[in-house]
């Protein structure tokens, strides 16, 4: 058989991305679990201080070329590819908790635990992080649909609060569209009982025009 003597171009940079991304997501994993026992701990005074020293050190490792604001960067597709550093979906933020996604029969659904970094009343999810939580999912589920769109109205409701270190479902569905208007719905309930709505919200998006998302946008791919 023949074995070709370079790889193909194509073929290589899938593999530089796969490589990058595991190597963010493994970045990722670690700051979660620091910024959670960061929120956590009871350590002393001393112990604090020689942590922040630490994690100074390695803030000084990350230097180099940095990524400008309107940049895609290049392990990320937008819209409706993977968002690596995504506040909610992102597997190398360490503000995201961070959510899976897979297709329902009508729409999106997000799988979630809140950690203590994102509480709000003791021992509960902050509302700004549930609103979060829904603004992607409903989000995403325009892009799902084929019709992707900015919020232009996040209508909450908070029925129950939302319990941390819970498995959580996170529900997205578009309701319907008139010209550029996208109409969601969604909701947050605990995995263990998905008949109780925690948190329910009525979005509103709107689809850009080509014009509204080349000025938005000037670091899409022109692929995208
Ligand atoms: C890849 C998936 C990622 C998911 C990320 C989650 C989603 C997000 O967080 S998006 C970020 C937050 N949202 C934003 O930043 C959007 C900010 N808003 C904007 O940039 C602009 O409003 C923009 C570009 C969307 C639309 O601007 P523009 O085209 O001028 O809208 P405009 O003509 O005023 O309104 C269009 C229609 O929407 C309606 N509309 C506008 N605002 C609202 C509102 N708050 N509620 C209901 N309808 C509204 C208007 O009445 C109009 O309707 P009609 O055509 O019937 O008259």
């Amino acid at each position: 058989m023949h074995t070709p003597l370079t790889e193909p171009p194509a073929a290589a940079e899938a593999e530089h991305l796969e490589r990058q991304r595991a190597a963010i997501t493994r970045l990722g994993h670690e700051l979660r679990a620091l910024v959670e026992a960061t929120v956590r701990t009871a350590a002393s005074h001393d112990t604090l201080h020689r942590a922040a020293d630490g994690v100074r050190h390695v803030t000084g490792q990350l230097t180099g070329r940095r990524r400008a604001r309107a940049e895609v960067p290049e392990v990320d597709g937008f819209p409706g590819g993977p968002r690596m550093y995504s506040p909610v979906v992102g597997a190398g933020s360490p503000l995201a908790p961070p959510v899976h996604i897979t297709p329902t029969d009508d729409g999106l659904i997000g799988h979630c635990t809140l950690g203590f970094a994102h509480e709000g009343p003791p021992g509960y999810g902050h509302g700004g992080m549930s609103a979060m939580l829904l603004d992607e999912l409903m989000g995403q589920a325009c892009t799902a649909a084929g019709t992707p769109g900015l919020t232009v109205s996040l209508q909450m409701r908070y029925h129950q609060p939302i319990p941390l270190e819970t498995p959580l479902h996170i529900l997205g569905r578009v309701t319907g569209t008139n010209n550029r208007k996208i109409f969601v719905t969604g909701a947050i309930t605990t995995q263990a009982d998905p008949s109780t709505n925690l948190v329910t919200a009525d979005g509103v998006f709107i689809a850009p025009d080509p014009d509204q998302v080349r000025a938005l946008f000037p670091g899409m791919r022109e692929e995208a």
